[in-house]
């Protein structure tokens, strides 16, 4: 059974220390919003679907704790607190489209008693985590005919259980071509600066008795080069209406690659991963991070001292270089914005 990196237990919200792994599982709790919007922040918890399950949480813990009785500063204070969630981190829609959900939750329910309102976004939270997990399962049964029995597979950063709810998006094809019993290796790239792909995806793979070799992301090219890769499969944070995909910095490298070498590059992601609001990649705002992610491994310096840094955390995908973008309602190729259109406007 794959992991599952949030839990809901006892009204306390417990979520694995993504930074620790893999030399120790640490598990932290969290009852409070502002805590929950560190956590997203500083990358206990990552992912584009992860971030939008503990937004979720975060805005339901941000309600429990308005003390108002009068419904008009309740939802000023709410929306307060889903302000301080949304300005974590700009890249994955999958957070503000989880506060969307939870805002049209409390407005749904704004004639129920405070104490039952509180209650019920607690029960959206956890409806959505589920939810999460459950399409994350239908998305891998939707994208495994395309992984060949025996294929060679190179991911880049975490796009698994660890990033999602559960099961995960790119490792979740994986999984259920696994499961369909297909002889499958993976080659995970380390994904520098944070090494989401070193120490998330082979942990999580090795967890799960999936062969998994992971390389420095300077070698993929040598690999195909080599005939050793016969697919990509990676996640996504956003995925613009024409089908330009931004995911971890690095990815678009990989897409050049595959197309260089004719390997079918393929995008898993949930429908809440797609903004049709935005046009093309280039409207998708792109994270910049700590400089001390590249300079430093824990307290070791790897660079002169006061070295100027670049440290953007995604980079977009055209979508001319993306073989099928493969989701929970079917997997798109070709004309992604018609496609994206006809899919999001499918029934569930
Ligand atoms: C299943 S989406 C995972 C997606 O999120 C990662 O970014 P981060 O680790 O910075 O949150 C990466 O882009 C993955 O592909």
């Amino acid at each position: 059974m794959s992991i599952k990196p949030i839990l809901f237990e006892n009204g306390i919200l417990k979520m694995i220390d993504q930074r620790l792994l893999p030399t120790e599982e640490v598990w932290r709790e969290y009852s409070d919003c502002p805590s929950v919007a560190e956590a997203i922040t500083t990358m206990v918890v990552r992912g584009a679907p992860a971030i939008g399950v503990a937004a979720a949480f975060g805005a339901a813990f941000g309600a429990s704790h308005i003390q108002e009785d009068n419904y008009a500063d309740f939802f000023s204070e709410f929306e307060k607190a889903c302000a301080l969630l949304a300005a974590t981190r700009p890249t994955a829609v999958n957070l503000f489209w989880a506060l969307e959900r939870m805002k049209g939750c409390a407005q749904i329910h704004r004639d129920l008693p405070l104490p039952e309102l509180k209650a019920r976004l607690f029960a959206e939270a956890q409806e959505i985590a589920v939810e999460d997990e459950r399409l994350n399962r239908t998305l891998g049964a939707n994208g495994a005919p395309l992984i060949a029995d025996g294929a060679r597979v190179l991911t880049h950063c975490n796009a698994g259980a660890l990033a999602t709810a559960g099961y995960g998006t790119a490792l979740g094809v994986i999984r259920a071509a696994v499961e369909e019993g297909k002889e499958l290796l993976v080659y995970a790239d380390e994904t520098r600066p944070f090494l989401q792909g070193s120490r998330l995806t082979a942990w999580e793979l090795m967890r799960d008795r999936i062969p998994v070799t992971l390389i420095c992301d300077n070698m993929a090219g040598y690999l195909m080069s080599k005939g050793e890769i016969d697919c990509v499969i990676v996640g996504a944070d956003r995925i613009a209406a024409n089908g330009d995909v931004a995911n971890k910095i690095g990815t678009y490298t990989v897409a050049v690659l595959a197309r260089e070498h004719q390997i079918p590059f393929y995008v898993a992601a949930p429908l809440s991963t797609i903004d049709l609001s935005i046009a093309d990649g280039s409207g998708i705002p792109i994270e910049e991070r700590s400089s001390r992610e590249i300079t430093h491994v824990g307290e070791q310096r790897l660079a002169p001292d006061a070295v100027a840094v670049r440290n953007p955390a995604f980079d977009v995908t055209p979508a001319r270089l993306v073989s099928a973008i493969i989701t929970e309602r079917g997997v798109v190729t070709g004309d992604y914005s018609q496609g994206l259109k006809a899919l999001a406007a499918k029934g569930a």
